[in-house]
């Protein structure tokens, strides 16, 4: 099969560009980019040499519907919502990294991202990616909205305790921290090193773009939940996710039985992995891989559970899932071209 992906100059992008070179199925066969046009890719990222040896192009629908079985849109919010319908013709399916088709209601579009939301019909059409908990929509789909690579984290550790109504949907806690890959390739204050190294700081205070999405899932799985709170940090590092959520038990659980919940839960999902009882994960052990890892804990004096969850950003918060979400609608084995292990040290 033959993909695209539009904003191959993005640290999105080049992840796909990584994936889809090495993939079994999917043969790289274009990319895109809404500034540069017949320039190597190779002369933003050389280390892409011998591997991507393609022009960046100027960005064409039409030609790219054309010639292509899967586009990949690994664009800001506001392009995306743009493109996607133009780029569902001639049965090409199209999966989306952005947040411009997670929301299904416009309203809550325009007041977290700040922007002109997409159309009713494409909102309507675009399946949510949370591969694990939607495999059978995610395989009928043509237009895939990939999940927030914070929603990813968080919500793959909510779920099993959520499903099995373990723990009180109200007043859920969700302490996030992100590498700065996660803001993308572009220069702001916020990722400049002499502000960002050795230094650790809250952002988006109540204000995340994200919270809708958590919750909008969340409201799926038992409609009786309530706001979160949700806040993000960003660390000194260049890749990775931890999210560190808190909830109170609806009846006392031991640790025992709520970590064989999640054992019993994810034991079929290559890409979810439970650690032992009384071990957590940290963020370099999925570095570089599509794993989500998950360690939970009770605490027996305040009723409350820590769920920790850690994912590559990069991968299985974006480019990573979008593989594993497109392996799923061409339907190809779920883990091709994403058995690569983490990168540790
Ligand atoms: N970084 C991460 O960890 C994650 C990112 N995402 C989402 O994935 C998408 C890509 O993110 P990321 O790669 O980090 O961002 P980058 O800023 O690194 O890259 C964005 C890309 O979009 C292109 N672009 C910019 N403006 C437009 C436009 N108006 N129309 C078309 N293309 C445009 C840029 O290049 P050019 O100007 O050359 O076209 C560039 O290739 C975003 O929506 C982001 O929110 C989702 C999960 C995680
Ligand atoms: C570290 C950092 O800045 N991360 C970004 C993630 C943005 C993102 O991926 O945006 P959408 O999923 O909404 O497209 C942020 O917190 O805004």
């Amino acid at each position: 099969m033959k993909a695209a992906v539009i904003g191959a100059t993005g640290y999105g992008g080049i992840e796909l560009i990584r994936l889809l070179s090495n993939h079994p199925n999917f043969t790289l066969h274009s990319v895109y980019s809404s500034s540069k046009d017949q320039v190597p890719a190779t002369d933003d990222y050389p280390h892409l040499k011998d591997i991507c040896p393609l022009p960046l192009m100027k960005i064409d629908p039409e030609k790219i519907t054309n010639e292509c079985d899967a586009v990949f849109l690994a664009v800001p919010s506001g392009a995306s919502a743009a493109l996607s319908p133009k780029l569902l013709e001639n049965n090409t399916k199209v999966i989306d990294l952005s947040g411009d088709l997670r929301l299904k209601d416009p309203e809550h579009y325009e007041k977290w991202y700040k922007k002109e939301p997409a159309g009713p019909s494409v909102l309507e059409q675009a399946v949510y990616g949370l591969t694990e908990w939607n495999r059978e929509a995610v395989k009928k789909a043509t237009l895939l909205s990939n999940p927030g690579c914070y929603p990813t984290a968080a919500l793959l550790g909510l779920a099993p305790a959520i499903q099995a109504e373990a723990i009180d949907s109200t007043g859920i806690i969700i302490d996030a921290k992100s590498g700065v890959s996660g803001a993308g390739r572009g220069l702001s204050l916020a990722v400049h090193f002499a502000e960002m190294n050795d230094n650790f700081k809250i952002y988006k205070v109540n204000q995340h773009q994200h919270i809708p999405e958590i919750e909008q899932q969340l409201r799926l799985w038992d409609n009786s939940s309530s706001p979160i709170t949700f806040s993000t940090h960003l660390l000194p590092i260049t890749r990775g996710i931890m999210t560190t959520t808190y909830a109170q038990m609806k009846q006392p659980m031991t640790a025992a039985e709520l970590h064989q919940l999640y054992e019993e839960t994810y034991q079929n999902d290559f890409f979810v992995r439970v650690r032992p009882l009384g071990e957590f994960p940290g963020v370099k052990e999925v570095a570089g891989s599509n794993f989500c890892d998950i360690g939970v804990a009770v605490d027996e004096r305040t009723n409350r559970v820590t769920i920790v969850s850690v994912i590559d950003n990069l991968m299985k918060g974006a480019a990573g899932q979008a593989i594993q979400n497109a392996n799923l609608m061409f339907g190809f084995e779920e883990t091709a071209g994403l058995r690569g292990f983490p990168i540790y040290p």
